[in-house]
């Protein structure tokens, strides 16, 4: 079974807002909600790809509450802990420029994180464990790390997209894999990145600091794998983006839809860079024609 964890779930409220104002009053022309956060995005598409996953997380209120009945009407299983805040709300803003606003999320307790932590050490060597995105306040920097503590031992595949030092600090279990975008690699070792040689001289980096696969996502400009294999450049698709929101997590949702079910990690990547490609060309996530219409497109090197 794939598990997701989300550990700050958003409503993604994404407002399209022609000549848009700053200090007016400005009105939307379309609006969408969407249950957000990138664990839940990697479930919807490994939904759409036709793969079981069990969403995990933390929700409450009424926000919480309308994530939880959009993802189950999706056929989406779901495993929540109900906190007492709110589920923040995040603006995706549709101007001449893509802005925006995530909200913070509610506070999670010690008590919420001890019953997360009771689901994860019942996870087995066949299962897949994704922890992706933003870590709330109230939680330590380190808590993917103490999640991957608890299913290290139970040989889980586990997938982490997060930023920083939260990122660095599971390495140390070896990962099975890891995707900063660019701007997130360089972030990381406080450098600015030029050329593919020098993204790939860093990505190799975090490969020997312990993640077995490291996937560097650069927008229009594909993806660069680094494993044990080598190293891989792939292209993008030509298509014109609607929404580039949840790209990264199509990628990751496209990798292990296809390795989950051949184990062939060439062919996860070009699923991977295509369900991203579908996704940033779509308004919602991307579905599984979209994906299979763009793969053809995607050219893989070996470099
Ligand atoms: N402009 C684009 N044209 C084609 N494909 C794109 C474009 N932007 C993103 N993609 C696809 O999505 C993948 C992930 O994109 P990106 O590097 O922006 O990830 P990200 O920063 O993690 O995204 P997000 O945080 O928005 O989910 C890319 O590797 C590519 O396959
Ligand atoms: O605040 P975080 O957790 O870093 O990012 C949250 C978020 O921007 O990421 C997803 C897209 O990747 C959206 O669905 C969601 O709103």
């Amino acid at each position: 079974m794939i598990y997701t964890v989300t550990l700050n779930p958003s409503i993604d409220y994404v407002v399209k807002v022609e000549d848009f104002r700053l200090g007016t009053v400005n009105r939307v022309n379309t609006d969408y909600k969407y249950p957000g956060g990138k664990g839940i995005n990697v479930s919807r598409v490994l939904k759409n790809m036709g793969i079981k996953s069990k969403a995990l997380g933390f929700i409450g209120g009424f926000t919480g509450a309308y994530i939880k009945k959009y993802l189950e009407a999706e056929g989406i299983e779901t495993d929540f802990i109900t906190v007492k805040g709110d589920t923040r709300i995040n603006i995706k803003l549709k101007a001449d420029e893509e802005t925006e606003i995530n909200g913070a999320g509610p506070d999670i307790t010690e008590e919420n994180i001890n019953v997360l932590f009771e689901k994860i050490s019942k996870l087995t060597s066949n299962d897949y464990l994704v922890l992706a995105g933003n870590i709330q306040k109230s939680l330590s920097r380190d808590i993917y790390s103490k999640i991957q503590e608890k299913c290290i031992s139970n040989d889980v595949k586990v997938v982490v997209d997060t930023t920083g030092e939260s990122l660095i600090v599971t390495l140390k279990y070896h990962p099975f894999l890891i995707k900063p975008n660019k701007e997130e690699l360089e972030e990381i070792f406080g450098v600015e990145m030029n050329t593919q040689e020098e993204i790939i001289l860093y990505a190799k980096k975090l490969r020997d600091m312990g993640a077995q696969n490291v996937i560097i996502s650069m927008a229009g400009e594909g993806a660069l794998l680094i494993c044990k294999n080598g190293v891989y450049h792939g292209s993008v698709p030509k298509g014109v983006v609607k929404n580039s929101v949840g790209a990264g997590d199509s990628l990751i949702a496209g990798f292990i839809a296809s390795y989950s079910q051949n184990l062939d990690i060439e062919k996860a990547f070009k699923m991977g860079i295509a369900s991203g490609s579908a996704t940033a060309f779509s308004l919602d996530l991307c579905k599984r024609e979209d994906v299979e219409k763009l793969l053809d497109q995607v050219k893989i090197n070996k470099i």
